[in-house]
């Protein structure tokens, strides 16, 4: 079984400049992979560092020192110390990540917002339109507001145009932030069963997920991020 994502002895620390420089562990020594068509849900108390260590791995905290070893195109990337435009195309063909909340330009209508990654990677308009179209309708967002932006749509309504924008690509590798959290019963079966689809494709996912339902249906293991707790060190 191919293995696209693998992080080696990765530290990370805060330093927070307005308290004269204090230096904030979060995580050491983080070791994990996730193999295709795997999905590994990381695990522990809040602030444990969870969150932190998807968004190193997408590159969007830095890394005090360990690797973060994506298979993007045919090679293998560092993404500890990849340039930002090698970064962003990983972010293009390989990696995707929907986090809790939305970011949208302003002005772009919702169709527009889900189709996006697929224009970004070549794909003719009237394409991209019909694969949003579709992940729409699968996520029951009325289709009156396919044609708004989503600025002023509810939590649960913005939570799933992210999702869809999400997952209309083909990446290989997807990660999860409390992608479910603001969804109602019936959509956060509709997430599963698209979680469940992505992993019959190969793809490997690495999630957080707070929804016991939601964990118990798609974990195929369970990280408990506390072993990598400076806090447990000194506790
Ligand atoms: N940008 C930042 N600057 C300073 N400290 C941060 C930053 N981001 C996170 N932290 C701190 O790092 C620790 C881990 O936070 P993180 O969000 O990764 O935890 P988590 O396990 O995802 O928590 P939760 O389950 O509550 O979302 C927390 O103590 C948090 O305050």
């Amino acid at each position: 079984m191919a293995t696209p994502l693998v992080v080696a002895e990765v530290f990370k620390s805060f330093i927070m400049h307005l308290r004269e420089g204090i230096r904030l562990p979060v995580v050491n020594d983080v070791n994990f992979s996730v193999a295709s068509g795997e999905c590994v849900v990381l695990g522990g108390p809040s602030g444990i560092g969870k969150s932190s260590i998807l968004k190193m791995l997408y590159g969007n905290y830095a890394v005090d020192a360990g690797q973060i070893l994506v298979a993007h195109r045919d090679k293998i990337v560092n993404i500890a110390n990849a340039d930002p435009r090698t970064v962003l195309d990983v972010r293009r063909h390989t990696m995707g990540y929907v986090s809790q909340f939305l970011r949208t330009v302003p002005r772009v209508c919702t169709l527009d917002v889900v189709a996006e990654p697929l224009l970004a990677r070549g794909l003719e308009t009237g394409e991209a339109r019909e694969e949003a179209s579709a992940l729409l309708s699968q996520l029951n967002l009325p289709r009156e507001l396919w044609g708004l932006p989503p600025a002023t749509f509810s939590g649960g309504e913005q939570q799933r145009v992210n999702i869809a924008r999400g997952f209309i690509t083909d990446h290989s590798i997807l990660l999860l932030d409390e992608p479910t959290a603001s969804l109602d019963a019936r959509n956060r079966r509709v997430v599963i069963e698209m979680i469940t689809e992505k992993k019959r494709n190969g793809v490997a996912l690495l999630g957080i997920f707070h929804d016991e339902e939601v964990r118990e249906a798609v974990a195929d293991r369970v990280l408990d991020v506390m072993q990598f707790s400076p806090r447990k060190a000194a506790a």
